[in-house]
């Protein structure tokens, strides 16, 4: 263990309010409780994910990318920050109102990501046409641009609508 893991062992505090006017959305009451890979672990030493609506019902997230995310030294592994962006961006989709799975996610990683920060991850449904709902999203920390996606989310036939 490093020292900079050491300082963020369980459970330890991180900050993951949202803005002022975001509201704290629950993804497991509409989605149920698989979302165990990135949201699984909220004390844990992966990720740890808030997700949040604002007025206009966008949804965004905080995350702290932890020490277990690590990829290139002191940094978060490409497969962590894409891992964020599918569940985030597939959420955003379940949130307005369209039950989806991802079929194609494009991100382009702007910068390198230091591990146990907090970021956020903001989204925008841009299209809709027939079952094909396009997501925009990025990943970002002030003015930092960390990675930017385009997310297309397919809707679920309702034969598998479970
Ligand atoms: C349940 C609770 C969950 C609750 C979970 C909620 C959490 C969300 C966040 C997690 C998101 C994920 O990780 S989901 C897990 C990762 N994703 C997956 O495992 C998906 C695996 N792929 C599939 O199951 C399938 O390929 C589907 C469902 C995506 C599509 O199959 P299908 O239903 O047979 O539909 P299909 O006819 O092929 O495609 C419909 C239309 O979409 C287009 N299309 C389909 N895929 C693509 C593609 N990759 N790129 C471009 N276009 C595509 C087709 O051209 C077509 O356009 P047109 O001819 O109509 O014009």
């Amino acid at each position: 263990m490093t020292a900079s893991s050491e300082e963020h062992a369980a459970g330890a505090a991180v900050d993951l309010s949202g803005a002022p006017d975001w509201t704290l959305f629950d993804a497991p009451s509409l989605v149920g409780d698989s979302l165990r890979f990135v949201s699984g672990q909220p004390d844990g030493d992966r990720f740890r994910v808030r997700y949040f609506r604002d007025a206009e019902q966008h949804l965004h997230a905080r995350i702290w990318f932890g020490p277990e995310t690590e990829g290139p030294p002191g940094h978060a592994h490409g497969g962590a920050v894409a891992a964020v962006m599918d569940e985030g961006l597939g959420l955003a989709a379940w949130a307005a109102g369209y039950a989806i799975v991802v079929g194609n996610l494009n991100i382009s990683f702007r910068a390198m990501l230091p591990i146990q920060k907090v970021v956020t991850l903001e989204s925008r449904v841009v299209s809709v046409e027939g079952r094909k709902i396009m997501v925009h999203g990025r990943l970002f920390c002030g003015d930092t641009l960390f990675a930017e996606g385009q997310c297309l989310c397919i809707t679920i036939k309702k034969e598998n609508q479970s």
